[in-house]
Formats: structure tokens, sequence, C-alpha cells
């Protein structure tokens, strides 16, 4: 069905770069939520967003952003009328300034006219509200990156687009701002172009993924189907896993643990301290997941299911297997050992249990 042509984003864009690459994409997105740009290094996601924004003059095509045309084979916005904020790796700051002379700098530039005053829940958002006295060189990294993206979209852009904004970020950093940034794409209405190389940033914060390969979209959905048409477990792409949602039903205080129902059957993970009936989601990592022939007795493992194997990825180079399991519609990823496949003979279409030995909660 196609959509409402004023909830989409449809970008048609061909680019050459004298032989040396080119983009060729066709994308058509809900104007809402996230929109998560994955593929491989050099693969054209920075020149796709640039491209949008109006920077790379050479790119043809069309944009159309909701109702507003930003490019047609007759016509381009010029760039500083297209309603859009741009964040990048680094954030930057103007040094000299406090960051609350910064966000007002960026108000007095703002088409969108308004005080600091309205702009409170914004900071409350991003959790600012202390730092405002503070200059860019007295902040954390990650609190730098929150400054950078309030400013950004005080702007109230039709199109917020983020390239890598945590790739910058130590490991402890990326999970302090993820939930600011989760956050916003869920109680602000600005629909947000997000290209990260992690499966698991992308499995946390998308409602889909537009995966790109040498400058065309290879595949897009949910970040789920993406990762079952694409093999993609080089480490660059960090820690290969599955998202999962599902609503906490039980808090089990004596074992510090808590059931969180999928639609899969229920998992056990500890330590989380969620109201019950909260929606959630999990990221299931693909080395936490073992597999066997029959049901686990006398085990340890306290998250087992029954379901079948539909996909087998391995590489002669690698010790290790991608085995795609599933479990009443829900896709899980499993990473084992080749010898473990070859022991167990596994293959498409078998029925296996799987064992979820831990689980993280995403939001
Ligand atoms: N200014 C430029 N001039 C010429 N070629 C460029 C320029 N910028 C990027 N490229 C090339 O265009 C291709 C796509 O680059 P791009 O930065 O869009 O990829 P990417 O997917 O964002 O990569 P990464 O994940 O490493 O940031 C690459 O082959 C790159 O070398």
């Amino acid at each position: 069905m196609r959509m409402n042509h004023e909830s989409l984003l449809d970008v048609a864009l061909k680019l050459d770069r004298a032989g040396h690459f080119a983009l060729d994409v066709s994308i058509q997105t809900p104007l809402a939520g996230v929109t998560v740009l994955m593929g491989a290094s050099g693969s054209g996601k920075t020149t796709l967003l640039r491209s949008i924004a109006g920077l790379e003059k050479a790119a043809c095509g069309h944009i159309q952003v909701g109702d507003v045309c930003w490019q047609s084979s007759t016509y381009s916005l010029p760039v500083h009328k297209r309603s859009l904020a741009y964040v990048f790796q680094e954030p930057s700051l103007f040094p000299h300034l406090t960051v609350k002379q910064n966000l007002e700098f960026a108000l007095i530039r703002s088409v969108a006219k308004s005080s600091l005053d309205e702009q409170v829940h914004l900071i409350g958002l991003l959790g600012i509200e202390g730092l405002l006295e503070r200059r860019p060189e007295q902040l954390s990294g990650g609190e730098r990156q929150r400054v950078a993206i309030a400013r950004a979209i005080f702007r109230k852009p039709a199109l917020l687009m983020m390239d890598e904004p945590l790739a910058a970020l130590d490991t402890q950093r990326k999970q302090e701002v993820l939930p600011y940034i989760e956050a916003l794409a869920r109680e602000t209405d600005i629909p947000i172009l997000y290209v990260t190389h992690s499966i698991e940033e992308a499995a946390r914060i998308s409602d889909r993924v537009v995966y790109l390969q040498d400058g065309r979209v290879q595949t897009q959905g949910h970040i789920n189907e993406v990762l079952e048409r694409v093999n993609i477990t080089a480490p660059e792409f960090g820690r290969l896993g599955s998202a999962v949602s599902g609503s906490v039903s039980e808090q089990l205080e004596q074992w510090k643990l808590c059931r969180v129902t999928t639609t899969f059957g229920d998992v056990l993970i500890p330590n989380c301290n969620r109201l019950v009936g909260e929606p959630t989601k999990l990221f299931i990592q693909a080395n936490q997941v073992s597999l066997s022939l029959s049901q686990p007795v006398d085990s340890t493992l306290l998250n087992n299911y029954v379901g079948h194997i539909t996909k087998i990825t391995s590489a002669s180079e690698s010790a290790l297997a991608t085995i795609q399991v599933n479990l009443k519609g829900v896709l899980i990823l499993a990473q084992i050992t080749q010898m473990s496949l070859h022991a167990l003979q596994l293959e498409t279409g078998l029925q296996v249990w799987v064992s979820i030995k831990s689980a993280a909660l995403m939001s």
C-alpha cells in the first residue's frame, strides 16, 4: 500500500564520482520515527546524507520531504532553505560560548523563532538542564554530543540527520547518550535518518533499516529482516544479535530477575528495574544463544524454546557459523562453531532447542 504523500521521505538520487564510486538509490520511507542507514565503510551512507542535504552538487534525481520538494530534475531548493539538522560524529560547539549561549545562537538563526523557555522540554529530554552555564571544554564527550543534538533540533527541522553520532564516544558514553536519542525519537515528531555501523545501536533505535552496499540499497525492513537477508558479521558491525519486542510481565524479587513476555515465550533477565506492564525491547547477542537437538534437562539454562532453523551462514575461513532460527515468527541468530554445526549435523528446516544465556534490555 502506498503511503500518504505527505508522510513520506521519497528519495531517488544518482551521483557518479568518475569511476571511483557511484550512488544510485531509491528510498521511500515513512517521515516518522528512526530510519537507520547501515552498510560497510564506503558504501555511501554519508554521501547519501550529504546529497539529501544538498551538499553534493553532482547528485541528480528527486527528493521529496513530505509535501515539500527539495529537488527535482529542474529544481533544487538551496541548502539553507532545506529544513534539516545535521549531527556529526564530532560535536562542533562554539568554544567561547556557554551551553546556553550555544543554544541561543541556534535560536537566533532559526526560522521558527522561539525563546529558550519554550525549549525547556527539549532541554529536559536531553538532560542538559544542569549544564547550561558550562563551556564546551567543561563537558564530557557525551554531554557535548547531547548539547549538539539539542542545538540541532532547536530549529525544529523537518528532518534530523545523524551521521554516526556515537562513533567518537567510548562504550560507556555511548550507553549514556543512547537513551537520550531514544527519548528524542519517542517524544518528538522529528523524523530521524541515522547512520551507524553498529547492529546493536540499529536494533535499539531503528523503526526500520536501509542497508546500502556499493552505493545501492541492498535491502530494507525491520532490523531482523535485514540481518536475515545480508550476512553482516564483519567486526565493523559490532556484536551480532537480534532485536525482540516484549513487555515486562513479572518481577521475581527473590531472584532479582524479571520476566519479559515475548511472542515466542518468556525470557528471564537479571536486574531490570522496570514496572510490570512496561513495553520493552531486548537485544539478544548471537554468541549468547546456544542450540541443542533435544530439550535441555538438568540444565542451568533458564530460557529454552523450540524452533526451526531457517538459514545457515558459514565461511570456510571462519571457525564460526551463524544460524538463524524461527521462534514462532521471531528470527533469532545464534553464533556457534563450525565444529558444532557438523557434529550436530544442523541443516535448514531442522527442529532445534534454542537456549538464550543472557539478553540485555534495550529500551
Ligand atoms: N569528497 C569525496 N571525493 C571523492 N570521493 C569521495 C569523497 N567522499 C567520499 N568519497 C568516496 O565515496 C565513497 C562513499 O563514501 P561515504 O563516505 O559516503 O561512505 P560511508 O558508507 O559513509 O563510509 P563510512 O562508513 O566509512 O563513513 C567511498 O568510496 C569514498 O572513498
